[in-house]
């Protein structure tokens, strides 16, 4: 259990509380396209509600480098949430974040009022983790709640820098549950523990495949970043992704999983493609015999096979990364072949934010899996075995 504060230790009545969320979900022509994060959110902002407090919402939204940018005002969060809650989440339009409107929209507050301020990343301090920034965010509030899981990761104003200046700085119900999921799984799982790791790069992944060697009993991996074991291991990887410099580490890590006793499982077989296009000629070859020419964009359908076999005999699984470059049909087998295996499965599933979560959304498997985080960053770096500076903020219990 996370040994933090967290909103039942807390008494809000009447008071001004800021409560950090991660509303940065992705916008098309101001129409929200996954509100997955809104609806997270809503169990932490209905409790304060009931409990009397005058909630204070704030989120960064994009990368709106230090300065309004209208496309990236959080405006259309505030009207879907107003929609989700059934109560009103007044705007609290103000380009300078906490200017002149805020402070009047905070003064102007009742007990159980909702207000969203505008996008926290309008502020050049915010991202610096700045004093002044983190002072002003603090005195508009009595209580501090941080609730933004998929923030966690970073050391900003709004999540980080504010606790300084408030006497009570605690999480939410939404950065409990993600913690004791992730926590649980990692920390303490029911075994037979499986990993599934993919995307693009090894580079990015190389503290994780590090920190589940120590904890995993298998270990998969699929993606772009296995053509560099497959390389490594002397295959041959035509044009699929490669990361030369790290041939000798995938080495390493396969000889590090051999001395835990660690079962580490590749591809056996890929789906290649002769341009990086869903309209490209495609065949499926063995592992490590992929031409010059042609590059390997799936996992072939006995690995779907053989990963999805491994899921069957784990208690616990994890699951980061697509298996492919599934955003094109043509190679989404592999992605969808693993979603469904831990659709499938009793076992505690664990998706670990980012393109494996939206995988599984579209899929429709979502309320199949144990818990799909609402974090990609940050459920990595939590992988990773790294203290989160949005969680170590916190007051301790
Ligand atoms: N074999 C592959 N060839 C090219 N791109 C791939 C391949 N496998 C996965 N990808 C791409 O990797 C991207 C995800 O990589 P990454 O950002 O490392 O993963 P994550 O988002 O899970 O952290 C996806 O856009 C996917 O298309
Ligand atoms: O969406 C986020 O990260 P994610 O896509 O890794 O889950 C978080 O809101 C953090 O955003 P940032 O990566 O711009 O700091």
């Amino acid at each position: 259990m996370l040994n933090k504060k967290s909103v039942d230790d807390i008494n809000v009545k009447g008071k001004k509380v800021l409560v950090r969320c991660d509303f940065n979900v992705p916008l098309i022509d101001g129409k929200i396209t996954d509100e997955n994060r809104l609806v997270a959110a809503l169990p932490t902002i209905k409790k304060l509600i009931a409990d009397g407090g005058r909630v204070i919402l704030c989120s960064h939204l994009g990368k709106p480098k230090g300065e309004p940018k209208p496309e990236l005002s959080l405006a259309p969060v505030a009207a879907r949430l107003s929609e989700l809650l059934g109560q009103e989440v007044k705007f609290a339009a103000d380009p300078e974040v906490v200017g002149p409107n805020a402070k009047a929209a905070v003064e102007a507050m009742e007990d159980g009022d909702v207000i969203l301020l505008e996008n926290t990343r309008y502020r050049a301090e915010e991202t610096k983790n700045g004093e002044a920034f983190s002072k002003e965010l603090a005195s508009l509030c009595e209580v501090f709640v941080n609730d933004a899981f998929g923030t966690a990761h970073r050391a900003h104003c709004s999540n980080v820098g504010v606790t300084q200046f408030v006497d009570t700085a605690v999480v939410g119900y939404l950065m409990q549950k993600e913690i004791d999921f992730l926590g649980n799984a990692v920390n303490n799982p029911e075994r037979p523990f499986v990993a599934i790791l993919g995307g693009a790069k090894v580079s990015s992944k190389i503290s994780v495949i590090e920190n589940l060697l120590e904890k995993v009993d298998v270990l998969i991996i699929g993606g772009g970043m296995s053509y560099t074991f497959s390389k490594a291991q002397g295959g041959t990887v035509g044009k699929s992704l490669l990361e030369e410099d790290y041939c000798e580490y995938a080495l390493n890590m396969i000889k590090k999983a051999e001395e835990k006793g660690v079962k580490l499982l590749l591809p056996v077989d890929n789906v290649i493609a002769d341009d990086f296009s869903n309209d490209a000629n495609t065949k499926v070859v063995a592992s490590g015999e992929i031409p010059d020419g042609w590059e390997g964009l799936d996992i072939g359908p006995k690995t779907a096979e053989l990963f999805a076999e491994t899921v069957k005999t784990a208690k616990t699984v994890v699951w980061n990364g697509p298996m492919g470059a599934f955003e094109m049909p043509k190679f989404a087998a592999g992605t969808e072949a693993v979603a469904k295996a831990l659709a499938d499965t009793e076992a505690v599933t664990i998706i670990g934010g980012g393109d494996s979560a939206a995988a599984v959304n579209q899929l429709g498997y979502g309320d199949k899996m144990t818990h799909i985080s609402t974090g990609g960053g940050a459920s990595l770096e939590f992988l990773e075995g790294k203290e989160l500076p949005g969680v170590a903020a916190a007051n301790d219990k």
